[in-house]
């Protein structure tokens, strides 16, 4: 029980860069070097500044808005599925035909078993109507619209909490924080250029909104009812998908540099972008001024908005979860670990030890008491926590599911391999367009909507299955991690997130303004930029979000894991200094990353706050996915980015593909030299 373990590897390497073993993993060489495989930054696409109004329409992720510590997997199932009706969120319109992928035959409407759903699904309905909807009264009847999945075997994950280390500095001031590198002049000709030197939330949210905003509501209106046209068109033009989720599945040999012994290079990748002005972080130079606010507006921001008032795509949005103002230390959903008992897993809470980083939660509730990944903590086992239950290998297509990051309560593991996903409309479109792309298989198979006791959800491939006891890291990529229209909305109507300040000061009690002190509330988009620059997210491009290794270790609390080194202890730690593994991750990534560059769908989408899921296993199986579209939203037709230019706002640059390149850069400055580069090497110093 809460057996604690975890080092990170290089805290026990042989000082002076000397030749490091682990196990019986590879040595690592002690040459440094630094590999820049940096692309060019693509000329200037051609774009359109219209705002994507659609982008409100899309995608709205939403947690439970009364989550109970029961909801996030506590109680007992029953208590869990009944708190869980009620909270019916992000509904497809009723009259919307469902697309399942590759398991129906259009216009049929017909019910289908997919395979994948094994015992607990009855049948999927792929269109119907509000009629059939009303008729439906017991929540526990089969739901008409698409389908029903009975409650056997599913479980809402349990959260992991993190520990965030409130002694350390506090983040740098954002405003100033502009890079080198960046050119706004060269990426804005034809928009707007003074966006981001507006002061955010004016005293007059309608004239911010004019000054920010070149296109008329009417021309809004049309871009939003064509996109709407093209994505219905796109909703039935679904193809055949499976799971082979096991196409990434590689192999390979080597050993990998130790992280303290590559010296960092004078062509290390900078954040060419500016930070937005929305900022103010305080920062701990006195010469620095504090307390200033971004809220310059005389709009007092509410505290508790109204439950419609959300930001695109998210659960709750700027304006927040009401249920989460009122309940200030609920664990945040988006920073927990679940582990679903529809996996093999068997566990009580009690298992669990470690701190809580959502310190309401009791200690007993608590699951992972973790360091910052820069070795000042130690990681606490989560528990005996992977106790393999002999039905699991009895089990077909079952895995160990884990829910490493997100939002807690959103996933249920199913038998057959697949997972429910709380619906996102924004995720559904975009899985059923990405079943059609080249990146199909570089994502998890998606099979369409599935309805469980009034909640919608997205069926999909579990990527875990075909792994044993895998190690897990969710690296979230982009440079920015909240949307321009959520951005926008901030703006004009501020709300206030009681959660998120308290995020924010369990990490760094001196991070919040005075006035932000005073309201006991940050803005989502503040908030979201100050994880972006406490952690590498801004400076690199992705960042860690957890990781879990084989042992049943795990670590969420990489938010102040930033500068490269640090990332490169996480990762090769994650890897256990496993070489083999290193390359294979590292093939992986440069073929995806090629296959991104090519991408129409990708061109032509908004990339927030989606991630890399890397597993791998003890019998050298590995392979990378790309998880969570909840925030890739399509962009305004002919516009289209390159996924490497800095973010300006109205440009809808995330830095996706900038922080590809920075992480490849790091997975191969990891990997031994070989005779020719360190010849090379010695040559030119
Ligand atoms: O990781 P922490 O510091 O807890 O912050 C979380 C993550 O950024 C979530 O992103 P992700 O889901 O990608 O992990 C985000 O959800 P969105 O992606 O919906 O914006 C949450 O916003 P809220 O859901 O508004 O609380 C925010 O509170
Ligand atoms: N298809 C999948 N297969 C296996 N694990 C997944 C899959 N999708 C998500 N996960 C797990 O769930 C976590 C959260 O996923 P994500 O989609 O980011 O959730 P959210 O939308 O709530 O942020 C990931 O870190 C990963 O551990």
């Amino acid at each position: 029980m809460g057996q604690t373990r975890s080092h990170l590897s290089h805290s026990t390497a042989t000082p002076g860069g000397a030749k490091w073993k682990s196990n019986d993993t590879p040595h690592r060489l002690s040459i440094s070097r630094f590999r820049s495989k940096r692309k060019p930054r693509s000329e200037q696409l051609s774009r359109n500044p219209m705002r994507n109004k659609v982008l409100s329409c899309l995608g709205r992720r939403k947690r439970y808005s009364s989550q109970t510590e029961g909801d996030l997997g506590y109680g007992n199932e029953t208590a869990d599925l009944a708190a869980h009706r009620g909270h019916r969120a992000g509904k497809l319109p009723r009259d919307e035909t469902v697309s399942v992928s590759g398991e129906y035959q259009a216009d049929t409407g017909v019910f289908e078993i997919l395979p994948g759903l094994g015992d607990d699904v009855e049948a999927v309905q792929l269109t119907v109507s509000r009629e059939e909807k009303a008729g439906s009264s017991d929540a526990s009847c089969l739901e008409t619209r698409s389908g029903e999945v009975s409650c056997t075997g599913c479980t809402v994950p349990r959260p992991c909490v993190r520990e965030d280390d409130a002694s350390d500095p506090p983040a740098r001031a954002m405003e100033d924080q502009r890079v080198e590198g960046n050119d706004q002049n060269r990426f804005m000709s034809g928009f707007r250029t003074d966006l981001s030197l507006h002061p955010l939330f004016t005293s007059d949210p309608d004239t911010e909104r004019t000054s920010s905003c070149s296109p008329s509501d009417r021309d809004l209106d049309g871009g939003l009812s064509k996109l709407n046209d093209r994505i219905k068109g796109e909703l039935t033009q679904t193809e055949s998908t499976t799971g082979d989720q096991n196409n990434g599945f590689l192999a390979e040999s080597g050993s990998i540099k130790h992280p303290d012994q590559i010296t960092q290079s004078p062509s290390r990748q900078t954040f060419p972008g500016t930070i937005p002005k929305l900022i103010i972080t305080r920062d701990p130079s006195p010469s620095r001024s504090q307390g200033t606010t971004a809220l310059q507006s005389d709009q007092t921001p509410c505290l508790d908005p109204p439950a419609d008032d959300e930001s695109p795509c998210s659960d709750s949005g700027c304006g927040g979860s009401p249920a989460l103002m009122r309940s200030p230390r609920k664990l945040s959903t988006s920073s927990s670990i679940g582990l679903s008992s529809a996996s093999s897993f068997e566990e009580s809470e009690d298992d669990f030890t470690g701190s809580d980083i959502e310190s309401s939660l009791s200690p007993a509730r608590s699951l992972c008491s973790a360091g910052d990944g820069t070795g000042n903590k130690s990681w606490t086992k989560l528990k005996s926590m992977v106790h393999w239950s002999p039905l699991a290998f009895t089990l077909k297509n079952r895995s160990s599911w884990v829910q490493l990051a997100g939002h807690a309560g959103n996933f249920q593991a199913k038998e057959g391999g697949r997972l429910l996903k709380r619906y996102c409309e924004c995720e559904q479109q975009c899985l059923n367009k990405l079943m059609t792309d080249s990146l199909r298989p570089y994502v998890p198979g998606y099979y369409g909507v599935v309805q469980k006791d009034e909640q919608d959800y997205n069926l999909m491939d579990d990527l875990l299955v075909g792994f044993d006891s895998p190690s897990i890291m969710d690296c979230k990529m982009g440079s920015r991690t909240y949307l321009e229209e959520e951005l926008m909305k901030a703006r004009e109507r501020p709300r206030l997130r009681k959660d998120m300040y308290e995020k924010m000061v369990s990490v760094d009690p001196g991070a919040p303004t005075e006035e932000e002190r005073a309201q006991q509330g940050v803005l989502k988009p503040r908030y979201m930029q100050w994880r972006e620059t406490l952690s590498s997210t801004a400076t690199l491009g992705f960042r860690i979000e957890g990781i879990k290794k084989a042992d049943g270790t795990c670590n969420t609390n990489f938010k102040k894991t930033k500068q490269r080194e640090q990332v490169m202890k996480a990762l090769d730690d994650f890897v256990d200094g496993n070489v083999q593994i290193l390359k294979l991750y590292l093939k992986r990534l440069e073929e995806l990353r090629s296959v991104l560059e090519k991408s129409h769908f990708f061109k032509t989408h908004e990339v927030v706050g989606s991630s890399l899921l890397f597993v791998h296993d003890a019998s050298g199986k590995a392979s990378i996915w790309m998880i969570d579209f909840g925030k890739m939203v399509p962009l305004p037709p002919p516009m289209m980015l390159d996924h490497r230019t800095p973010w300006v706002e109205g440009n809808r640059e995330d830095g996706y593909l900038w922080g590809m390149d920075n992480l490849i850069d790091i997975l191969s400055s990891m990997l031994p030299q070989t005779p020719c580069e360190v010849d090379r090497n010695s040559e030119e110093a």
